[in-house]
This record gives C-alpha cells, sequence and structure tokens, in this order.
C-alpha cells in the first residue's frame, strides 16, 4: 500500500468510525453531547457499550496513527503529564466545588479555596481543558464538564483514575532504577515489584496484596471501589449482554472483590447462584456492600460469601461458570499456574471457566487475528485505540511484578494445568477466554 493510499485508509477509517459511534449516541436516545455538555449522556453508564467502545477503538487507533504518521517525528514525543494534573484535581476537590458554580468559577476564587497560588492552578486547569476536561469559560473562569463531573469522589472511575496517579505513577518513577538494580532487574517475585521499592522506603515489606489488606491508608480503603471503576472504564459489564448467562445456574467469582461483577450479574440474573471467593478481609466488606446495594440476593440466598485463599485451596465444586476477573495478570506465571490448577480441580466435564483479561496483541504475530481483525491500514492490534491494553501490562509490572499475557500464553497457562481454549470472546477493551475441561 503506498503512503497516500495508507493515509486516505485512516482518513476513511475515522470517518466511518466517527459516524458509528454518533450513530450509538442517537440509538441512545438523546444528542451526541458537545465538550461544553454539563450532563452526562445516558450512553455514559449503559451496562452495554460494546459497540461505542469498538466504534472507539478504531477512531482512536486511527487518529493516532495519522497524526503519528504526518507529524514530525521528534513532534511525536512530548511530555504528558495528565496524570499529574489530574492527581491535582482530585485531591483539591476541583469539580466538587465547581460543581456549586456551574457558570463556572474564577482560579482566584478556587485558589482561596483549595490553597493553591492561582497562577499554578490556571496552568494545571488549562491543559486539563486543552484535553477537554473542564471548560475555560473566558479567560480564567473555570467550570465542570461531562468528562470532569467524572472526577467526583462518589463516581467509581474517580476512585481508580486517583488511585492510578497516587500509587500506579509512584511506582513508574523508580521503574527505570527497579528494571536495572541487580537485586530486582531478573525477578517476578511480587515482593520485588516497583511500587515495593516506594513502599520500602515507608518501612513496609511483602507485596502489594499483603499491604492492601493490612493498610489503613485511606487511597487503599477505596481499592475496591475502584475495581469497580475500572469496570466502568473499560465498558466489562458488557459481558452480561454478550455472554449465554440464561443457560447457566451456578457462577463461581474467584477472587471476587465486593462485587464489581457478580453484583450487577446477580441483579440482571435473579435466578442464579453465585458464589464469591477472595480473602476474608474483603469479603467482610463485600458482604456490606451486597446488603446495601442487593439485598434481594443476599436475603433470597442467591449469594454466597466463602473465604478462600486461591493459591492454596480449590473453589466450590461443579459450577457452570468460573469467572476470573483481572486474576491472573496479577501474578507471574508460578502463581497464575497454581490459581488455574485449583479451578481445573473444582470444574465438572460441563463447567466453564471464564478468563477477563486483557490479552496482548503483539504487533506482527498475531494469532487469532480472525478474531480481532483490525481494519487496515490500522496497525494489526489497533494501535492507541487500545492503548489501555499496554498501559494496564506496565500497571500489572509496577504494581505485582506480574503482566498481561498474550493469548497464546493464556493458553498455554490452560494447557498446562488440563485445560483447553473453548472460545475467545472480543468485548472491546478487554477479552473472555473461554476455557473447557481438556
Ligand atoms: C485486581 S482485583 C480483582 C477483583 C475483581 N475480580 C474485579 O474484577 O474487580 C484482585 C482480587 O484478588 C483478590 N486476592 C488476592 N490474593 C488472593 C488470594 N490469595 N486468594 C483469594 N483472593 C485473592 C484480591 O483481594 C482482589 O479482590
Amino acid at each position: 500500500m503506498s503512503a497516500k493510499v495508507e493515509l486516505q485508509g485512516l482518513l476513511a477509517l475515522i470517518n466511518s468510525s466517527a459516524n458509528e459511534a454518533i450513530a450509538e449516541y442517537d440509538k441512545a436516545g438523546q444528542e451526541v453531547p458537545t465538550l461544553d455538555s454539563t450532563l452526562s449522556h445516558p450512553l455514559d453508564t449503559a451496562l452495554d457499550s460494546l459497540a461505542l467502545k469498538k466504534a472507539i477503538r478504531v477512531l482512536e487507533g486511527a487518529c493516532q496513527q495519522l497524526c503519528a504518521t504526518l507529524a514530525p517525528p521528534q513532534h511525536t514525543f512530548v511530555q504528558n503529564y495528565d496524570s499529574a494534573c489530574v492527581r491535582v484535581a482530585i485531591k483539591s476537590s476541583i469539580t466538587t466545588i465547581l460543581e456549586a458554580h456551574p457558570n463556572g468559577l474564577h482560579v482566584k476564587d478556587l485558589s482561596d479555596i483549595v490553597h493553591i497560588e492561582s497562577g499554578k492552578l490556571s496552568r494545571v486547569l488549562r491543559s486539563l481543558a486543552t484535553k477537554g476536561c473542564y471548560r475555560e469559560v473566558t479567560q480564567g473562569i473555570f467550570a465542570n464538564n461531562r468528562l470532569s463531573l467524572v472526577l467526583r469522589p462518589s463516581i467509581e472511575a474517580c476512585v481508580q483514575t486517583y488511585l492510578h496517579t497516587e500509587i500506579v505513577m509512584s511506582g513508574a518513577s523508580v521503574l527505570y532504577e527497579n528494571l536495572t538494580n541487580q537485586d530486582t532487574a531478573f525477578s517476578y517475585e511480587p515482593s520485588k515489584a516497583p511500587i515495593m521499592e516506594v513502599l520500602k522506603k515507608e518501612g513496609i515489606t511483602g507485596t502489594f496484596f499483603d499491604w492492601m489488606t493490612s493498610n489503613v491508608r485511606e487511597c487503599l480503603k477505596e481499592y475496591h471501589r475502584g475495581m469497580i471503576g475500572v469496570g466502568s472504564i473499560m465498558g466489562s459489564l458488557s459481558v452480561l449482554e454478550h455472554f449465554p448467562w440464561k443457560e447457566v445456574s451456578t457462577v463461581c467469582d474467584l477472587g471476587s472483590g465486593i462485587g464489581p461483577f457478580s453484583l450487577p450479574l446477580a441483579k440482571m440474573y435473579p435466578n442464579l447462584h453465585i458464589t464469591c471467593h477472595d480473602l476474608p478481609e474483603v469479603l467482610a466488606q463485600a458482604q456490606v456492600v451486597w446488603a446495601q446495594k442487593a439485598p434481594e440476593a443476599v436475603s433470597g440466598q442467591n449469594v454466597e460469601f466463602v473465604p478462600l485463599n486461591f493459591l492454596q485451596k480449590v473453589p466450590v465444586q461443579g459450577q457452570d461458570v468460573y469467572y476470573l476477573r483481572h486474576i491472573i495478570h496479577d501474578w507471574p506465571d508460578a502463581e497464575a499456574t497454581v490459581i488455574l490448577r485449583n479451578v481445573r480441580q473444582a470444574m465438572a466435564p460441563h463447567s466453564r471457566l471464564l478468563i477477563r483479561e486483557l490479552a496482548i496483541f503483539i504487533r506482527y504475530t498475531l494469532l487469532f487475528s480472525e478474531v480481532f481483525q483490525a481494519p487496515k491500514p490500522l496497525l494489526p492490534n489497533y494501535g492507541a485505540g487500545n492503548m489501555r491494553l499496554y498501559q494496564s501490562d506496565l500497571s500489572m509490572l509496577i504494581i505485582h511484578n506480574a503482566r498481561e499475557r498474550t493469548l497464546d500464553e493464556v493458553i498455554k497457562l490452560g494447557d498446562d494445568v488440563g485445560l483447553q481454549l473453548a472460545k475467545v470472546w472480543d468485548l472491546g477493551e478487554s477479552c473472555a477466554i473461554e476455557f473447557k475441561l481438556a
């Protein structure tokens, strides 16, 4: 393909994918929002946003590929301060303050409230507004918009964003040192992850999960709410519409957290019986959340909370579906194999295991390319349209010394414990890899 033909192909993809996204907003019954919109759109909180996510995957990929191709090469290596600016906005509650000022508030007044010098604060907010988060209504007057409204503490996606800026980014700051220090460079032990280098200075040892279960720092109490946020950021609940749950009676949610997946599942399919397995401290938190949000499932005994260490014990036997969302990617191969072997032991011939993760696409060696065929001339892995996948991979390195795996790596893990691939579900930003007994 000649360069010009390729560029025309990218332009055509931008056009078609943007129109597909617009059609999704239309279908949801309201005008397409603009950056000036101050209300959320019904599609923002829809359970199933898979079609929109797929359109955005192409749109983001094509826009970035086009810019990277046409811009002078040195132009593309810019500094990126988004995380730092978002952290300032969240920690100083800018969105919450602006909620009382729908027409905007002068940065000098904001400065008096948050005790950040107004000239510096305006630069942070202007940088975010330039990316579409907040509006600078007139010079120095900032107001909320649909994007900034996500940065409220009551919104789980905000909690997740905060944890990323607060914790993951502090680990990221020592990534180079961790990759080159003799003691950590060749290790895949969770206790030698970059974040633990930072925490060691606070006198903390062990792994991230050791720290989390014993931690009293406010942000870690929010970890499990943050996991609900991960689901909303990635549109994970589309699996409720796209997997045949009506044919299922029993589900084991292994490493369930406080129920980001199984609580909405129980609400949508009230006849299911769900067993939540996690560490005891986490299930104590889960029971409070379920009692508040899904009391009918609790009183109807549709959900059971059974503490279980998945590295040591076999989960509840013979369930129709074993669901592992964001579990395997937290662990290096040795531990991941132990978890899967335990699941394998619990499975009956009819059981299915769904591993719900982000499977890494390798640029030139795409296995299963027929499943995830990026339209040409996009990079075969959708380029920037799949960027979160590669960022999540680095987050797993930084927090757990673990990783997102390629599909063939996940399949190999399954193969090693007697599981056979049944199907790969393309769910936009993540996939569900379905296994049965080999
Ligand atoms: C990344 S979170 C995923 C939570 C949930 N599945 C989700 O998708 O949001 C990992 C979960 O694994 C749990 N976990 C960690 N170590 C565990 C262990 N040894 N046994 C059981 N659960 C564990 C954590 O408490 C946490 O809830």
